[in-house]
């Protein structure tokens, strides 16, 4: 796919932009980048990786091969009324949109070869865990382009639509669970006395070690938690408090109340395509 157009210049957007320009998958000068209103992040985005911004009457939409829809899902129907009539009838479409279902593209874009996604935010570094599923209009070339493209920026996992919106709990929303993890280890680690710097260095070598010993053993969690923990020791009573503190009910609940998220955001959208048509 030559030519790429982006439909919304955030953090999302920047990620794959990142990941796909330092992969080279792409050539920088033929990236586009459109936003609502703010020139100066778009100017931001041109100086930072070469790509080039949508001229104001949006014409390299119409020679677009590949559209990627990466606004905010709330904002994803008016994006689409204000380009439809503009997209290239062959462009292949990729969704980064939590929640919103290829029904919902189809209905605002027509029918295009879609791939909606979920990747997450370490895309910017090559190291995505994307979920990808397809529309039927979508060619079997046009899968490989995209599974090309979008394992340029991490690995890919094909999946059916429904399951997406559970991928988004777990793996599109993920990068924030283990930042959040991060945050707390270092208060608690400064308030035993440890100096911030020396915290924060620890917890990421911590953080990173133990995700690569999972890859690289490919032994179970589990297995690797027991090897860590001697009878009686500090980890045992470590692994109690998280226990009687709720940590299983709070990640199950975190994964349940984020998959529900996105299924909400998928159905307001629709609400409102049908209260405003
Ligand atoms: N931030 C994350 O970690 C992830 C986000 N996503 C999804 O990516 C999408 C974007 O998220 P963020 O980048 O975080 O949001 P953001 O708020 O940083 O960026 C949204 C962009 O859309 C633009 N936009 C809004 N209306 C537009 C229109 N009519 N035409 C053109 N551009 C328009 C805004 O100007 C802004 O540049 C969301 O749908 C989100 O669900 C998916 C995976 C991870
Ligand atoms: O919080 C959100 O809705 C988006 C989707 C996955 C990560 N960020």
């Amino acid at each position: 796919m030559e030519k790429i157009v982006f439909v919304g210049a955030g953090s999302m957007a920047e990620a794959v932009i990142a990941g796909i320009c330092k992969q080279g998958t792409v050539k920088t000068e033929n990236v586009f980048v459109m936003n609502r209103a703010d020139e100066a992040r778009l100017e931001f985005l041109q100086n930072t990786y070469g790509i080039s911004i949508v001229s104001s009457d949006k014409n390299e939409l119409r020679s677009a091969d590949l559209v990627v829809l990466a606004t905010k899902p709330k904002d994803i129907n008016t994006a689409m009324e204000q380009i439809s009539s503009l997209v290239n009838k062959h462009a292949v479409i990729l969704s980064v949109l939590a929640g919103i279902s290829i029904a919902t593209i189809e209905s605002g874009l027509g029918k295009h070869p879609i791939a909606r996604s979920m990747p997450n935010t370490s895309a910017a570094i090559g190291k995505s865990a994307t979920g990808v599923s397809w529309n039927s209009s979508i060619s079997s070339e046009e899968k490989q382009e995209i599974l090309n493209l979008l394992s340029s920026i991490g690995i890919v996992a094909e999946v059916e639509e429904d399951d997406l919106h559970a991928v988004t709990a777990l793996s599109g929303s993920g990068p924030a669970y283990v930042y959040y993890l991060a945050e707390a280890l270092e208060t608690a680690a400064i308030r035993a006395g440890i100096e911030q710097p020396i915290a924060r260095d620890l917890i990421i070598q911590t953080i990173e070690g133990a995700a690569c010993m999972l890859r690289q053993t490919q032994e179970e969690p589990s297995l690797l938690r027991e090897n860590v923990t001697s009878p009686g020791g500090t980890t045992e009573a470590g692994l109690q408090a998280l226990t009687s503190g709720g940590f299983h009910e709070a990640v199950f609940s975190c994964i349940q109340h984020a998959e529900k998220r996105s299924r909400e955001l998928g159905s307001d959208t629709v609400k409102e395509s049908t209260s405003s048509s």
